[in-house]
């Protein structure tokens, strides 16, 4: 096999709870992660020399700040890997939204490329490069749903009902590290004791976002005439929960005209993983 194609799917943060600051200015963190059926669609083809080049919707961002170049490229350092790769991506998911979109594009090119390449590297020696990108990236390449902690990279599986969620993209962006570093933010949750209860828990990163992007508070009142709205990762996406597609997909298609929106439904096991096993 010398091409093939994965989807780098988006996560949810169910919950996100913050339990305080490390001294190099991360935050330790309990979260519970999911993942859509939903996501970007990248494609890799094998190439003999070293090159490595990333074709299709690169958007603005310059190659050398590019998730899926910095994760060949390290993959490639690495393993003293003597191929090269072409990258083609399909953006799909709204970046800086907190689904996860360029941490699971490093990912699934940790994942592809270890497998084109044949590194024969383990998830836990990928996860270690990956964390090296991205506090998510150690999730995807896990690809299982996840209870996280630490920053991110400590993870029990978890088996979580199949749900349908509707997520709407407020059109204001909000920086993961302006909250992370905001004098406002909530740091002081205490850790969890016994066993999580998803409908209980909240995120810690919601007052102060909402306080600072209107339109985040605008989209959690407005979601909440269909049901309980949470936001994912420090925003703006925004979300609600359903049992079945019908009703996901009623809040859809009443979004207001310029919000933008999907619906997905949710996996244990990240479709990135059922498609590289899939592959021979
Ligand atoms: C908040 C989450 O979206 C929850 O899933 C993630 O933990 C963020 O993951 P990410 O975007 O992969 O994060 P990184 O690219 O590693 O870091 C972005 C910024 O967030 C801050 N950051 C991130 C994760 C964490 N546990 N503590 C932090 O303080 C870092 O200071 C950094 O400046
Ligand atoms: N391939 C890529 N796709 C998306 N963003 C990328 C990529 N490469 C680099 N980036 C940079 O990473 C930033 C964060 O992207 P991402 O879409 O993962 O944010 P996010 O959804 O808020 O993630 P998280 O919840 O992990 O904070 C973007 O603002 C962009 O500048």
């Amino acid at each position: 096999m010398t091409s093939f194609s994965l989807l780098a799917p988006a996560k949810l943060n169910l919950f996100l709870h913050i339990n305080g600051r490390r001294e190099d200015g991360y935050h330790e963190l309990e979260t519970l992660f999911t993942f859509l059926n939903y996501g970007d669609q990248l494609t890799f083809t094998l190439t003999e020399t070293t090159e490595i080049e990333v074709t299709g919707d690169t958007t603005d961002i310059p190659l050398k700040d590019n998730l899926i170049y910095k994760a060949a490229v390290l993959l490639q350092k690495h393993t003293n890997s003597l191929f090269g790769a072409k990258i083609n991506l399909t953006k799909i998911l709204p970046m800086g939204g907190g689904v996860g979109g360029g941490s699971s594009d490093a990912a699934s090119t940790l994942l592809a490329l270890n497998k084109l390449w044949h590194c024969q590297l383990s998830l836990q020696e990928l996860a270690a490069l990956g964390v090296q990108l991205g506090a998510d990236v150690p999730v995807f390449i896990n690809g299982k749903s996840a209870l996280a902690q630490g920053i991110g990279e400590k993870l029990v599986n978890v088996e979580l009902p199949s749900k349908w969620y509707c997520v709407v993209h407020p059109s204001e962006h909000v920086s993961t590290a302006k909250i992370f570093t905001h004098p406002d933010l909530k740091r002081n949750t205490p850790k969890l004791k016994g066993h999580w209860q998803q409908q209980t828990l909240a995120n810690d990163c919601e007052p102060l976002v909402k306080k600072l992007c209107p339109e985040v508070e605008k989209t959690l009142q407005w979601l909440l005439k269909y049901a309980p709205s949470k936001m994912t990762g420090t925003g703006s996406c925004c979300f609600v929960e359903f049992a079945t597609q019908k009703e996901a997909q009623h809040v859809l298609e009443n979004l207001p005209h310029n919000w933008d929106g999907f619906i997905a439904s949710s996996v244990n096991i990240s479709p990135a993983h059922t498609q590289l096993d899939a592959i021979h």
